[in-house]
């Protein structure tokens, strides 16, 4: 495993978690590893009649407070250690939720991007097909994340019905609600984050009307998260893909830029504006900086740089243990992605009781109790980190890894 493997550091810092709330080792002997890794080798017949083999996975950390929950990511860098990493976080961000769920993650090695609608669509029912014995709607149920979302889920959904002779709505989130999705998954996780955020500035007493935000990635959770914010009457100064920043100090028209977007597939090009270089985000003025893209971006290397007084993870693991350990020492205050970007598996609970129950809520009240719900874990992670004077990240692992402590007692798996 490389220094930064985040599957590591998330091992260290589950083992220090034990250890701090003096609960038994066994706890830690439990959480290390996954329940099961399933590796596959996926053949694809491209347009042009040649095979190609892609490799996919699918990681079951724990189903220990209910069926595995979580996303599949298609990715050029999709790896054992990244999924097994994804599927860890899950099974915290259900626990401090408390649903009904553990965690899982999965994903293909693949640039969509390198493929047709015929051939993308073939790959993601193959994905299916290939793990039929290890998804259900009461084993480990998928959703959208990196590169994936509600079509993607549609086909999936379909190649699943026809494995199993009927309909079952309940094996996949994050499908379109004429085909049984909840109203307001799509939206579910960067609402969720802006949730987290409003919390904070609560706390930290900070007026959010103008306050400056930067974010790096404008895909699903970016976008929705810009849009929010904005709402609200924070003002976006920055925004960076893979292509480049946008940078205006005035702020960014993000409803002209959700658009544009949603059009050109990347903010190039926008108002015809010069892109400046993507890293540039980290050193951007600002009191809010939103990492909503990828792992490990936020290192010792990038910590030092950044301006802001917030950090919300938006993305799964986007702080290094180094970067962390800066932010710290700088007295940011840290929303972690375990609690921040929890929005989108909460709906996606919510979109499962629907199924469940043959149910349709409607979107005011996704919402509403999505907030609810969300602002009541924030202020268990916060009580606990005042309480105790440690990190949020710390409290949030706590508060997690003493429910799955409690249900293992209660299940008879370790002693007390
Ligand atoms: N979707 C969901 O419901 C949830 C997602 N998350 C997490 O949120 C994060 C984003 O997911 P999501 O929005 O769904 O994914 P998307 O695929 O919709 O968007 C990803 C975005 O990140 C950008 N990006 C990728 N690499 C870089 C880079 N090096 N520098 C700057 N931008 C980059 C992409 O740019 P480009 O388009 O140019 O490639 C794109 O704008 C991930 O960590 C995911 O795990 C967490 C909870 C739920
Ligand atoms: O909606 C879900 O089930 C999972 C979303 C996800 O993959 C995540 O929270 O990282």
């Amino acid at each position: 495993m490389s220094q930064n493997s985040p599957y590591q550091q998330l091992q260290n810092q589950l083992e220090q978690v034990v250890e701090e709330l003096e609960i038994t080792p066994s706890v830690f002997q439990i959480l290390k590893e996954p329940k099961h890794v399933v590796r596959i080798s996926i053949p694809l017949q491209r347009d042009d009649g040649t095979v190609e083999t892609y490799t996919g996975y699918r990681s079951l950390h724990s189903d220990l407070l209910g069926p595995g929950k979580g996303g599949i990511r298609f990715h050029p860098n999709v790896n054992e250690d990244e999924v097994m990493a994804l599927s860890v976080w899950m099974t915290m961000k259900t626990a401090i939720l408390k649903l009904p769920f553990g965690g899982a993650k999965g994903g293909i090695q693949v640039d969509p991007n390198d493929l047709s609608k015929r051939e993308l669509q073939e790959l993601s029912r193959q994905y299916i097909r290939m793990l039929e014995h290890v998804i259900g709607p009461q084993k480990d149920i998928p959703a959208p994340d990196v590169n994936t979302n509600g079509r993607i889920m549609g086909w999936m959904l379909d190649e699943f019905t026809r494995l199993r002779g009927r309909n079952v709505p309940g094996f996949i989130t994050g499908k379109p609600p004429v085909i049984g999705g909840s109203e307001g998954r799509v939206e579910a996780t960067g609402r969720g984050v802006v949730v987290t955020i409003l919390r904070a500035l609560e706390k930290m007493d900070m007026e959010k009307k103008g306050a400056k935000v930067a974010i790096q990635g404008f895909g699903n959770v970016g976008s929705v998260t810009a849009k929010r914010l904005n709402e609200e009457g924070l003002k976006v100064v920055a925004v960076a893909d893979v292509n480049g920043m946008l940078y205006d100090e005035e702020g960014i028209d993000v409803l002209e830029l959700c658009e544009y977007v949603e059009e050109n597939g990347s903010i190039e090009g926008f108002q015809n504006q010069e892109l400046k270089p993507s890293d540039g985000i980290f050193e951007t003025d600002c009191d809010i900086f939103i990492p909503a893209a990828l792992e490990n971006v936020i290192t010792s290397e990038t910590a030092p740089k950044l301006k802001a007084s917030i950090v919300a993870e938006a993305a799964n693991g986007p702080t290094t243990g180094d970067g962390d350990h800066i932010l710290k020492e700088r007295d940011i205050f840290v929303i972690p992605d375990i609690l921040c970007n929890s929005g989108g598996v909460m709906v996606s609970a919510f979109e499962w009781m629907q199924n469940d129950s043959h149910d349709h809520w409607e979107k005011d009240f996704v919402v509403q109790r999505l907030d609810k719900d969300l602002s009541e874990a924030f202020r268990e992670v916060y009580k606990i980190s005042q309480e105790k004077n440690i990190a949020m990240r710390k409290a949030a692992y706590q508060v997690a890894v003493n429910r799955l402590s409690d249900a293992m007692y209660e299940r008879g798996w370790v002693e007390g």
